[in-house]
């Protein structure tokens, strides 16, 4: 079977997505699909020498969990550049304004449940970021601070189909996450690396079961003035599996200002990002490919 004359067409205005592509029985992925050599991921750049930590918060007073938290929120490296292909991938949106918007407008058929585990998972950000937060000698959580580090959250489910060509896909391109911190839940397929330390390679981040994944944004790295550093991360396609993964990505109100708290500051360190609104920050984030850890530079000083 071919591909559509017209893939985007096919894909987005009809509504098939990714799976309906795949269901033709595609023998090849269209050519918009293709990632450029250099941002293929092979065994040449996984690094398997290391491993991200996984942390037990059974004890949230115990200063030891505090300390590995902070020590996993203050190690990233660098990107280079990045290439516009799209991504093999499906996905939906559900923004968490409040309980009765949520059940006015989210879809019956996954509403309760999405709501359950967004109040479950709600009272595990909040100690998170009271932690991190501690840290940087920011001691309260204000309505203002809510409105910046908790004001919007969103659950996505990102639905990755069976790829002919794994290899010369991407589920999602590398980027770091523009929230303050994302809590994504994965199932047991695999397929999310976060960028080694160095900077170069990639570490595989093994599905657990009952553990979360962790990502620190580009909003506490810049909230933050560097302390913490938000992680790249990208996903690869799998030939024979669906992989189905949910991320909640903890945003600012889109009228939220960012910006180095006054606490990190106080000191006389020199801010390294500017203010910002946080509306300008996602519509610069959308405006472009994925492209690694670039989008923060947009925010630097
Ligand atoms: O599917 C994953 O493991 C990660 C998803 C992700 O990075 C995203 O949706 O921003
Ligand atoms: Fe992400």
């Amino acid at each position: 079977m071919s591909a559509p004359s017209n893939v985007i067409d096919f894909v987005v205005n009809q509504v098939n997505g990714v799976t309906g592509l795949a269901d033709l029985g595609l023998e090849s992925v269209p050519n918009q699909y293709i990632q450029p050599p250099e941002e293929r991921l092979d065994n040449g750049n996984i690094v398997s020498e290391e491993s991200i930590p996984t942390i037990d918060f059974t004890n949230w007073d115990d200063p030891e969990v505090a300390e590995s938290i902070y020590n996993a929120a203050t190690n990233q490296g660098f990107s280079p550049h990045a290439e516009a292909t799209l991504e093999w991938k499906d996905h939906l949106q559900l923004v968490y304004a409040s309980e009765e918007k949520a059940k006015e407008y989210w879809p019956a058929v996954c509403r309760d449940q999405a709501l359950e585990y967004m109040k479950c998972a709600e009272v595990l950000i909040r100690r998170l970021l009271k932690v991190l937060l501690k840290k940087l000698n920011v001691k309260d959580m204000d309505k203002a601070r809510e409105h910046v580090l908790i004001g919007v959250m969103t659950l996505a489910f990102n639905y990755y189909t069976p790829c002919p060509n794994p290899e010369l896909v991407s589920g999602i391109g590398r980027h770091s996450d523009i929230s303050s911190i994302t809590v994504l839940l994965q199932d047991e397929i695999g397929g999310l690396y976060v960028r080694a330390s160095n900077g170069d390679g990639w570490i595989y981040v093994p599905p657990v079961e009952g553990a979360l994944v962790i990502n620190i944004g580009d909003v506490l790295q810049i909230m933050s003035n560097d302390r913490y550093k938000s992680i790249e991360h990208r996903v690869v396609a799998n030939r024979s599996k669906t992989r189905i993964s949910l991320p909640i990505f903890v945003n600012p109100a889109p009228d939220a200002i960012v910006a180095p708290f006054p606490e990190v500051l106080e000191n006389g360190e020199e801010p390294k990002y500017r203010q910002l609104v946080y509306s300008d920050y996602f519509k610069y984030f959308f405006s472009k490919p994925h492209d690694g850890k670039k989008t923060i530079e947009f925010a630097k000083i």
